[in-house]
């Protein structure tokens, strides 16, 4: 049974966005929810979970929005993060069925003098129900989690009453979220306040349950936005079983809490591990992201430098045009490709991915991402680049094994014999010089 079975592709609202955290919970894996900017970055995560077969959260923040609509428009009143986000839900809703997969469509923390935007984006929720009986986007989050506990529930009580009749999920956070996130700066904020205490996360649940299960909780346990050197970001997933078990005890329910990963960025693979065993079924990613869309984009430039300084000529000569190296969808589909590898690689970490996914990475140093999917007849390979290699298009049964992604080529480096999901760290495996480190 895959993840299709329980939830259609394309955007998910109402009771299905619970039967996709249930199932997650279930069989423990999470979801990765990514931000995203433009419609480029909205696409290249919408492929990696395609090549992958996985469901995806795309989520935006308030800066998010507002870029999406434009930097040059107006933003004194939230207008332009309102319609930027609301551009974005149009965007992902028509080509998230296009791409087949689960699409969890979200926005990312709001804090209070931010909700004169979250007002917005409900306003567009409720005027898209109208039509169409299910709401704009298939969440929100609500982040009061600066201000009073009292003052945060009762905020969430009042907007979760509006939003759980219209099928909108609600994300909420206590504790807080080390680092910088929209306008508010939480680099110096006393360390005790990054981990919430059990009774707290039950005073929520118990606020929320009485209005519907539908909604998730952003626990801080030691999170920060942003990749800092190691040792900075002390990670204790494993509190969050605290929570579990506290909130079991009282409810007389198995694990009862949706658990949500702030500051995924530069988790370790057993952090994120653990957090999953313990409940959590979104975890964001940003930081890592907007680094792996740069990488291509940083490369590409660096490597094409004589094609790009000046329309005609180049190295291979003075008079011959450059325009296949400076037309953006040329640049731009290079950063496209390394976040769509580094979405897929969170998928991997979660345990988020219905196919076999090879991670070719020399430490974290990932060169090649391969995503196939092996019913015996009907082989499906990705390498992340172009082209998805199927039995269809008459490419004959191809042997799972570890592949390095060279130029346009995969190379098969050996057999394996058991389907399996893993990182492989090729300085151990390879049998020729490593190909440039492109990550
Ligand atoms: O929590 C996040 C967005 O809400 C993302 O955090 P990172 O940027 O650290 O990945
Ligand atoms: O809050 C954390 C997210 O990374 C959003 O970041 P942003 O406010 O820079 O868009
Ligand atoms: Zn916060
Ligand atoms: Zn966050």
């Amino acid at each position: 049974m895959g993840v299709l079975d329980i939830v259609p592709a394309g955007v998910l609202t109402g009771d299905n966005v619970r039967k996709l955290f249930e199932y997650a919970k279930e069989q423990q894996f999470a979801i990765p929810a990514i931000n995203v900017t433009s419609s480029s970055t909205a696409n290249a995560v919408l492929e990696a979970a395609r090549d992958i077969k996985s469901p995806i959260i795309i989520q935006v923040s308030q800066g998010g929005s507002a870029y999406f609509a434009g930097k040059g428009l107006a933003n004194d009143k939230q207008q332009a993060s309102i319609a930027g986000a609301v551009a974005a839900a149009h965007h992902v809703r028509i080509l998230a069925k296009e791409y087949g997969v689960p699409v969890v469509l979200h926005s990312d923390h709001c804090a209070k003098k931010l909700l004169p935007w979250f007002d917005g984006m409900l306003k567009a929720d409720e005027d898209y129900y109208k039509v169409h009986q299910e709401p704009l986007f298939s969440s929100h989050m609500l982040d009061l989690s600066e201000e009073s506990k009292e003052e945060n529930i009762e905020t969430c009580v009042a907007y979760f009453k509006r939003m759980a009749p219209i099928g909108l999920w609600l994300e909420m956070e206590i504790g807080i979220t080390g680092g910088e996130e929209d306008g508010v700066d939480n680099t110096g904020v006393d360390s005790s306040r990054l981990y919430t205490q059990p009774p707290d996360i039950y005073d929520v649940h118990t606020a929320l349950a009485a209005i519907s299960p539908n909604f998730s909780i952003a626990a801080a346990f030691g999170n920060v936005h942003g990749v800092y050197k190691p040792g900075n970001v002390r990670l204790h997933p494993e509190l969050l079983q605290k929570h579990q078990l506290y909130a079991e005890e009282k409810t007389g329910k198995k694990k009862p809490l949706f658990l949500v990963f702030h500051g995924g960025s530069g988790s370790t693979k057993e952090e994120i591990k653990t957090a999953v065993e313990n409940g959590v079924v979104k975890m964001n990613v940003d930081t890592d992201t907007q680094f792996a869309y740069l990488v291509g984009i940083r490369d590409f430039v660096q490597n094409k430098s004589g094609y790009l300084q000046s329309q005609v000529g180049n190295p291979e000569g003075a008079d011959k045009p450059n325009k296949k190296y400076y037309d953006p969808r040329v640049w731009v589909r290079e950063g496209e490709k390394t976040l769509t590898a580094r979405v897929k690689e969170a998928c991997a970490d979660l345990g988020n991915v219905n196919c076999v996914l090879l991670i070719l990475q020399d430490g974290r140093s990932i060169i090649g991402v391969m995503a196939g999917y092996d019913q015996k007849s009907n082989v499906v390979l990705s390498d992340s680049k172009e082209r998805v290699y199927s039995a269809d298009e008459g490419v004959e049964e191809i042997p799972l094994g570890l592949y390095l992604v060279k130029g346009d080529q995969i190379v098969l480096i050996g057999e394996v014999n058991e389907a399996l999901d893993q990182s492989v760290d090729l300085a151990t495996i390879r049998a020729e010089p490593l190909p440039p480190i492109r990550y």
